[in-house]
C-alpha cells in the first residue's frame, strides 16, 4: 500500500535522474518533492558553484550533512539527494534508517551525455569530465549499493516508464516488509 510508504530517498551519480524521477514520483504519490541541492541553495542564498568557490567542497559537504539530517526527518516526502551525499557515513545512516533508499544507477556514458551541457556541477568543470565521472563512480558505486534498499538501472528508460517501474518496486517492497497478519493479532 503506497499510502503507508515512508519517505523515499533517491541516491546516485550526477545525471542519473534523481531530480527528474523524484519530481515525477512525488507527483504520482501526491507527495512533497525536495531536492537537497536546491534546499542547500535556498538556505545559503547562493548557488552550488558559488558555495564551492567560496567555501570549498568541505564547506559544501558540511551544509549538505545539515540538510540531509533535517530533510530525512520529514514524513512521507520524496527527496533527491546530491550525487556525493553518500560519501559521508553520517548521511548514509540518516538515509538508510529513516526511509526507503533508491539507487538510480546510470553508466558513465549516460552520465556524461546528460551532464555535458550543464555547467552547474562544479566537480565536472575540468578538462576531462569523463575521467572524473569514472573515478567518482568507482569510489561511490559501493556506497550507493550499501545504503540502498532498491537498485534501479536508469540508462535507457524514459522517465515516466521508470517512475511506473519504481512504483511497482516500492509497492512490493512495502508489502514484503509489512507485518504478517498473524503478528498483527498478537
Ligand atoms: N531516464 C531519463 N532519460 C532521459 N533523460 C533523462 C532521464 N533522467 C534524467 N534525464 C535528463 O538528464 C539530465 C540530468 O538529470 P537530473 O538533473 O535529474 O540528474 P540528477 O541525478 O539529479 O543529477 P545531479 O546529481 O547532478 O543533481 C536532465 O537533463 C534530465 O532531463
Ligand atoms: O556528485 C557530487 O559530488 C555532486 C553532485 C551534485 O548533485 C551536487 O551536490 C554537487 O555538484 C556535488
Ligand atoms: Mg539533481
Amino acid at each position: 500500500m503506497v499510502e503507508e510508504l515512508p519517505s523515499v530517498f533517491l541516491v546516485g551519480p550526477m545525471g542519473a535522474g534523481k531530480t527528474t524521477i523524484g519530481k515525477l514520483l512525488a507527483k504520482q504519490l501526491g507527495r512533497t518533492f525536495v531536492d537537497s541541492d536546491w534546499y542547500i541553495e535556498s538556505q545559503t542564498g547562493a548557488d552550488i558553484a558559488w558555495i564551492f568557490a567560496k567555501e570549498g567542497e568541505a564547506g559544501f559537504r558540511e551544509r549538505e550533512t545539515r540538510a540531509i539530517d533535517e530533510l530525512t526527518q520529514k514524513d512521507q516526502i520524496v527527496l533527491a539527494t546530491g550525487g556525493g551525499a553518500v560519501m559521508c557515513a553520517e548521511n548514509r545512516a540518516f538515509l538508510h534508517q529513516r526511509g526507503i533508499v533508491v539507487y538510480l544507477n546510470a553508466p558513465v556514458d549516460v552520465q556524461m551525455a546528460r551532464t555535458a551541457k550543464d555547467k552547474s556541477r562544479p566537480l565536472l568543470q575540468q578538462p576531462n569530465p569523463r575521467k572524473i565521472l569514472q573515478d567518482l563512480y568507482s569510489t561511490r558505486d559501493p556506497l550507493y549499493r550499501q545504503v540502498a534498499h532498491i537498485i534501479m538501472p536508469t540508462g535507457h528508460t524514459y522517465p515516466r516508464h521508470m517512475v511506473n517501474q519504481l512504483l511497482q518496486q516500492l509497492e512490493s517492497f512495502t508489502d514484503s516488509t509489512a507485518i504478517a497478519p498473524e503478528d498483527k493479532e498478537n
